[in-house]
């Protein structure tokens, strides 16, 4: 289908023939570069407060694997940080490539983390996550950058649902499960207003990207490629 894609005819470097926001002045995502970013003692600490009930489902989307929350009720919710009022969580998905050296959406100093978390919350002063999509105020995503190293069991359980939905469309039951086990131990942050990653390009997100990466071993990460449905990745 012609729909967008990361190949060579429907990749990044055309979104902007069906997207124009791509040319937009917060587009995401930027390279992070540590030393230029500015300390500002006004933001306060990242709250997160998730209920592992709330976990619905996970889906092969064809772009990502996809983790869905039940979101009508403040159950499952960030606050804090750089923002102000209450979000909730929506979805949490990832961002990967065909090999270790790449895959992050974010960079750090220029650098490619092989994986990248996000956590998709919407501004509860808006009806719904599609509303709340088009605001300049209306999302925040918690991105995590994963890298190679030991065996991480809290990812386990989003690795072995990958089996069972190898291509694009297909989902499964993703039941009881808090996200909050995939965080690093520091919720130290950097922050910036950007966009969504992907078409639509929508410049309506609170960036918060985690400074301390999480860990995947070789093992888990390696399983991670040879699942995805080949459409996700080039
Ligand atoms: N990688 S990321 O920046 O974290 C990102 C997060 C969410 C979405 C998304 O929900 N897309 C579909 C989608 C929209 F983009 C909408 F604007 C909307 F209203 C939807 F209902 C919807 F499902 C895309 C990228
Ligand atoms: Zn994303």
């Amino acid at each position: 289908s012609h729909g967008w894609g990361y190949g060579a005819n429907n990749g990044p470097e055309k979104w902007g023939e069906d997207f124009p926001v791509a040319n937009g002045p917060r587009q995401s995502p930027i390279n992070i570069v540590p030393k230029e970013a500015q300390y500002d003692s006004t933001l306060k600490s990242l709250k997160l407060k998730y209920d592992p009930s709330n976990a619905k489902g996970i889906l092969n989307n064809g772009h990502s694997f996809q983790v869905d929350y039940e979101d009508d009720a403040n159950s499952s919710i960030l606050t804090g940080g750089p923002i102000s009022g209450t979000y909730r969580l929506k979805q949490f998905h990832f961002h990967w490539g065909a090999s270790n050296d790449r895959g992050s959406e974010h960079t750090v100093n220029g650098i490619k983390f092989p994986c990248e978390l996000h956590l998709v919350h919407w501004n509860t002063k808006y009806p719904s996550f599609g509303e709340a999509a088009s605001q300049p105020d209306g999302l925040a995503v918690v991105g995590v950058f994963l890298k190679i190293g030991a065996a991480n069991p809290r990812l386990q359980k989003v690795l072995d649902a990958f089996d069972s939905i190898k291509t694009k469309g297909k989902q499964t039951v993703f039941a009881n499960f808090d996200p909050k086990t995939l965080l690093p131990g520091s919720l130290d942050f950097w922050t910036y207003d950007g966009s969504l990653t992907t078409p639509p390009l929508l410049e309506s997100v609170s960036w918060i990207v985690l400074k301390e990466p999480i860990s995947v071993s070789p093992v888990q990460f390696g399983l991670w490629g040879q699942k995805a449905d080949q459409s996700l990745k080039t």
